[in-house]
């Protein structure tokens, strides 16, 4: 029976009912012979079967049981030669904290993190109950108590389960399950990426204050500043600059600590008014989710006020100083950077000494390089020419930033987001004006904002931008015109 079975299966898989109906190619001598070899083949394997299972049933019978027993062990040690071992698994159990650490203020535990990391991770179409917690709209998934999920890092598969305490068996603990030859990844790379992750987020999702100095203090506002990086119209280069160099700062921690220096970053944001500095500040904190500090140096009277205001500003945090150009008088900018130096030491009987540009670099440098990190100094100015010297010596702020007038590109970007468009009749004609006249961004804003149709307001601005250059073209001649008589009066002279 067994071989008539195998036969047919044989031919059936060459797509045949039966061997009757073999096709007519199947009657060539070579395809006659292949299709007895399988049959053979497979009617040899099927007797091979029959008989290990014959074979087995009288051992059964006829032996007696230690040696079956023995006869067993043996197979099972072949096996276990021909098999690779299963993997070692290894389990790390994260505990829920209580008691003091849970009243801790700000305090997180890596539990409280694992948590919030598997909610983004969570595949609801995957389990069979799900957990919702959380206050407001703000929805929080999780695990039920004894449901396990699988997380894949780096092409590894973790499996987290939820283990309930029930109060006798100690606190709720989240089990994490790999492969053991894993484990240092595990520790060194995916539990340190959960961390970040969840930093990540919470700064993402957390608002952004603005501080500003008040005697001793700071006071503190929130910042709703709708600026980013998107909504910026500036060059296209030095924005993609701007975000690369700030992109490189924030994964430069081993770096800065290598090369023994404060990890922060210094910006000198300079042009006419109107031309985006402030706005760009703006963009930075919201694009770093650092906190500003706008330190306005008129409140400022002593050192040790500096020194106190400095030391209190939290890491990843941005000091900005806004028109620099106005907080130094001309007297202490021709100071020599060793007077400087001395003016902001923290000498208590020196309270009194008016503050220097570079004594502040110089005094924030110190302070910072002994402690904090992720710290950003902007400043702005509107005359960069006006400037100490010092302050604009190489390696003294990192990036100086030019912010200038509305060019082409800086009008498309304004023009995208005001009214979504990507061209219009009117572009040649505004493209051509925006090349012969200065006009900052912040007007060609201002005109845009007037009318939310785009077809008026475009037109608006090109009956902004017209005189402009009418007048550019007007002083142009009256200029050329003065020199062509004053020319003309020294001719008459020489004559
Ligand atoms: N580059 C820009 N991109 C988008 N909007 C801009 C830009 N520049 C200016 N604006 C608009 O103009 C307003 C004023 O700009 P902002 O205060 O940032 O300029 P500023 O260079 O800091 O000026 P000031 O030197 O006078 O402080 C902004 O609120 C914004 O609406």
């Amino acid at each position: 029976a067994t071989r008539a079975h195998t036969s047919y299966t044989a031919s059936s898989s060459l797509g045949c009912s039966s061997p009757m109906e073999l096709p007519s190619a199947a009657s060539s001598p070579s395809t006659y012979k292949l299709v007895d070899t399988y049959k053979k083949a497979a009617a040899t394997a099927a007797s091979v079967t029959a008989y290990a299972v014959l074979a087995r049933g009288m051992a059964r019978e006829l032996l007696p049981p230690d040696l079956c027993a023995v006869v067993s062990w043996g197979a099972s040690l072949v096996r276990g030669h021909l098999q690779p071992p299963p993997a070692q698994r290894c389990t790390i159990v994260v505990k829920r904290l209580d008691g003091y650490a849970i009243n801790c203020a700000n305090f997180n535990s890596f539990y409280d993190d694992v948590n919030e990391y598997l909610a983004t991770r969570i595949d609801p179409q995957s389990m069979r109950r799900l957990c919702l917690s959380g206050t407001g709209a703000r929805k929080v998934m999780s695990m039920d108590s004894g449901d396990s999920m699988t997380d894949v890092f780096e092409g590894v598969q973790f499996t987290w389960t939820s283990v309930s305490g029930d109060g006798r068996k100690g606190p709720d603990s989240l089990e994490l399950t790999f492969d053991a030859e894993h484990t240092d990844m595990a520790l060194g790379r995916y539990v340190p990426s959960i961390t970040a992750a969840v930093e990540q987020t919470r700064r993402r999702d957390c608002a952004l204050k603005i501080f500003m100095n008040e005697g001793l203090s700071w006071r503190g506002i929130s910042h709703n500043h709708p600026a980013t990086f998107d909504t910026l119209a500036m060059d296209p280069p030095t924005k993609q600059a701007v975000i690369a160099d700030l992109d490189r700062f924030l994964k430069r921690k081993e770096y800065y600590r290598r090369i023994g220096k404060a990890w922060k970053r210094g910006y000198l944001l300079y042009g006419p008014p109107g031309t985006g500095k402030s706005s760009l500040v703006a963009a930075v904190a919201n694009y770093l989710r650092f906190n500003l500090y706008d330190l306005d140096l008129s409140e400022v009277r002593y050192n040790a006020a500096l020194q106190k205001l400095l030391i209190s500003m939290p890491n990843r945090s941005i000091l900005v100083i806004e028109d620099i150009d106005c907080c130094f008088s001309t007297h202490t900018l021709v100071s020599s950077s060793d007077e400087c130096l001395n003016i902001l030491s923290l000498n208590a009987n020196m309270e009194w000494q008016s503050i220097t540009l570079s004594g502040l670099l110089n005094f924030i440098d110190g302070l910072w390089s002994a402690s904090g990190k992720e710290r950003v100094i902007i400043f702005t100015t509107n005359y960069k020419d006006r400037l100490d010297p010092a302050l604009l010596r190489p390696g003294r702020m990192d990036m100086h930033i030019y912010m200038g007038y509305c060019g082409w590109e800086a009008f498309r970007m304004l023009a995208r987001n005001y009214f979504l468009v990507d061209d219009h009749p009117l572009f040649p004609e505004i493209q051509e004006l925006l090349a012969e006249v200065e006009v900052t961004p912040a007007e060609v804003s201002e005109m845009l904002l007037r009318n939310e149709d785009a077809d008026i307001a475009l037109l608006g601005l090109v009956e902004f931008l017209t005189p402009k250059k009418q007048g550019k073209k007007d002083s142009v001649k009256i200029h050329l015109e003065k020199t062509s008589v004053v020319h003309c009066a020294r001719f008459c002279l020489m004559d």
